[in-house]
């Protein structure tokens, strides 16, 4: 889904010349050290930030305006620092998806288990005129609102904040289970690099290596760096 992409921040920083593609149903994991360009390739691959150079695809076809396009039912995203709308957790959730879908959302976001903490369960006003959650169930509303309606795509900008490393495994495995999605990563955990059909290792904005985790482990010395330094 991107060829060649550059994309660059005001600070000249960014990624450069990056390609990478997910099939349907694959599970692609980007990694890399903070500050490598993770959040800037996702960014910029869903629009979000424009890119300087490079294309991006749907099924072989060049996407020209991927803010637009990048949407359910295509594709749908979770930034690492969500925002929440003043409202109830949820219509947050829901945002116009169908009742049905809510339940199973809440469960795989692993977000269920906080509704009888919160003073009036689903009903309980969130964002910025709301009662105060933690970033880590931020996190997860933003994971469920984000399976609540179908996407062929789903891309999570690094949720390990939101999830200890027992918790995004059972994302992972639950996601795998109950939903068909391709989906694309952002995460350093074990979790997500175990559950990687193909793992993408960036190092200062540039792509330096590409494969499964066990062939990483013998070829790329980024890679067998970032996994012992793992804190799942
Ligand atoms: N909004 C911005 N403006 C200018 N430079 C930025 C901006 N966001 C990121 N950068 C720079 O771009 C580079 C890549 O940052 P990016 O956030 O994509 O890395 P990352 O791998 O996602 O890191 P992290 O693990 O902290 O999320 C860094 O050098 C960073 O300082």
């Amino acid at each position: 889904m991107a060829e060649h992409l550059t994309v660059r921040h005001a600070s000249g920083q960014g990624v450069e010349d990056i390609s990478l593609r997910v099939a349907a149903g694959e599970f692609v994991v980007i990694t890399g050290r903070i500050g490598s360009g993770k959040s800037t390739l996702v960014r910029g691959l869903l629009g979000l930030i424009p890119h300087q150079a490079g294309d991006i695809r749907w099924n072989g076809v060049t996407v020209e305006d991927p803010a637009s396009f990048l949407v359910p039912p295509r594709s749908a995203y979770t930034a690492q620092i969500p925002n929440l709308f003043s409202d109830t957790l949820a219509e947050n959730v829901l945002s116009g998806a169908s009742e049905e879908a809510l339940e199973r959302a809440l469960r795989l976001a692993v977000l269920d288990r906080d509704l009888h903490e919160l003073p009036r369960g689903l009903e309980t006003p969130v964002g910025a005129r709301g009662v105060k959650l933690s970033g880590g169930q931020i996190q997860r509303a933003a994971v469920a609102r984000m399976l609540a309606r179908p996407a062929e795509l789903l891309v999570f900008d690094d949720v390990s904040s939101a999830l200890d490393a027992r918790t995004e495994a059972q994302l992972w495995e639950g996601l795998g289970r109950e939903l068909g999605s391709a989906c694309l990563v952002v995460s350093h955990r074990r979790a997500a690099l175990l559950r990687a059909d193909r793992i993408i290792v960036l190092s200062a904005g540039r792509k330096v290596a590409e494969g499964q985790l066990s062939e990483l482990l013998r070829t790329s010395p980024e890679m067998r760096e970032l996994w012992e330094e793992g804190q799942a």
